[in-house]
């Protein structure tokens, strides 16, 4: 099955995004890619709309933001692009304030996980607030170093409004915290992104595995059971977990017991709730650092060991 690519924008407000935004699409159409695009904004009206060709297939998410109130509408809105339309890529605008592990949760729903692949998630970085931020509240200056340390791209975007000494120092503090980040400063987001993401996925090619989304500094990994576990050696297998996991996110039927549970697993804590539906019992993971062979090998083991 083909997957189509997700790339992330992610950045403070007035960072650059549409800017970047309007680049990439044109890069987009001169390649000849099916092209769609999820705009959210925190506000009520769409901003920047305007920005997208009116041939692009737009979905705006207003009023919220898709990293919280509104993640399970970011998941029908894609979800509706995947079935109107032969895609190539889907570019998802966040708003501002928005975390990207949030944002790259939401998108990793059961459902659209094997339908997907996140090729990027590339962070706008207005190098003259960040060089004031000690001017900002603590949760927003924390939230700017999230959106920072978790990309696998930078864009130090407006550095024509700084010295370079400043730029400099600007790059260096952004590299410390992003080590394995690939870090490009810019003015007006002039930068070829698929050339710096087709790098990215070249340099960890060897890492790849299916259903792994290697190149991704942020690891992602999809496992689909065919048949019900034992929540015995599940939730066994969910004491091993590394802090390195953030998230676990699924569907399972435990013990021949008929109804299937949504299943939830963040920082430590888990959670189920019953499906309304017989759902494909497929578990998500996100973090840090995985290893894809053992997650893969011991879920099979769990399912092999079959029911209690
Ligand atoms: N001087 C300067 N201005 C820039 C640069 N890049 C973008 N801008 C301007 O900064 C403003 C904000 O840019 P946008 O692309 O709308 O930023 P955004 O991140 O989409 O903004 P929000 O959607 O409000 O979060 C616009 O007026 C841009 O023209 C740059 O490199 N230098």
């Amino acid at each position: 099955m083909k997957k189509v690519d997700v790339i992330i924008l992610s950045g403070f407000l007035g960072s650059g995004k549409t800017t970047l935004l309007q680049k990439m699409l044109k890069q987009e159409q001169e390649a000849g890619r099916k092209t769609a695009v999820v705009m959210n904004e925190v506000g009520e009206v769409s901003i920047d709309s305007d920005s997208v060709p009116e041939e692009t297939p737009l979905k705006e998410l207003l009023n919220g933001c898709i990293c919280c109130t509104l993640s399970g509408k970011l998941e029908i809105k894609l979800s509706e692009l995947l079935h109107g339309h032969e895609l190539d890529v889907i570019y998802i605008e966040t708003t501002g304030v928005a975390h990207p592990v949030e944002v790259l949760d939401t998108c990793l729903s059961p459902m659209l996980a094997e339908k997907l692949r996140i090729r990027s998630i590339i962070t706008l970085l207005d190098v003259m607030s960040w060089k004031e931020r000690h001017s900002l509240s603590i949760p927003v200056r924390q939230l700017i170093t999230e959106q920072v340390k978790h990309a696998d791209i930078v864009v130090m975007n407006k550095i024509d409004c700084i010295r370079d000494d400043a730029r400099r120092a600007v790059e260096e503090e952004v590299r410390s915290l992003n080590p394995k980040g690939a870090v490009v400063p810019t003015t007006f987001a002039d930068v070829d992104l698929n050339e710096l993401i087709q790098n990215e996925r070249q340099q960890s090619g060897d890492h790849v595995k299916i259903h792994a989304d290697g190149h991704l500094h942020i690891k992602t990994f999809v496992h689909s059971f065919q048949n019900p576990v034992s929540q015995q050696l599940f939730e066994d297998f969910l004491r091993s977990m590394p802090d390195s996991i953030y998230r676990i996110k699924g569907y399972l039927r435990f013990d021949e017991k008929k109804e299937t549970l949504f299943f939830q697993y963040s920082y430590g804590m888990t959670s189920y709730e019953k499906a309304d539906l017989k759902m494909k019992n497929t578990l998500v993971f996100i973090g840090d650092e995985m290893d894809h062979e053992e997650l893969s090998r011991t879920l099979m083991e769990i399912e092999k060991k079959g029911t209690a």
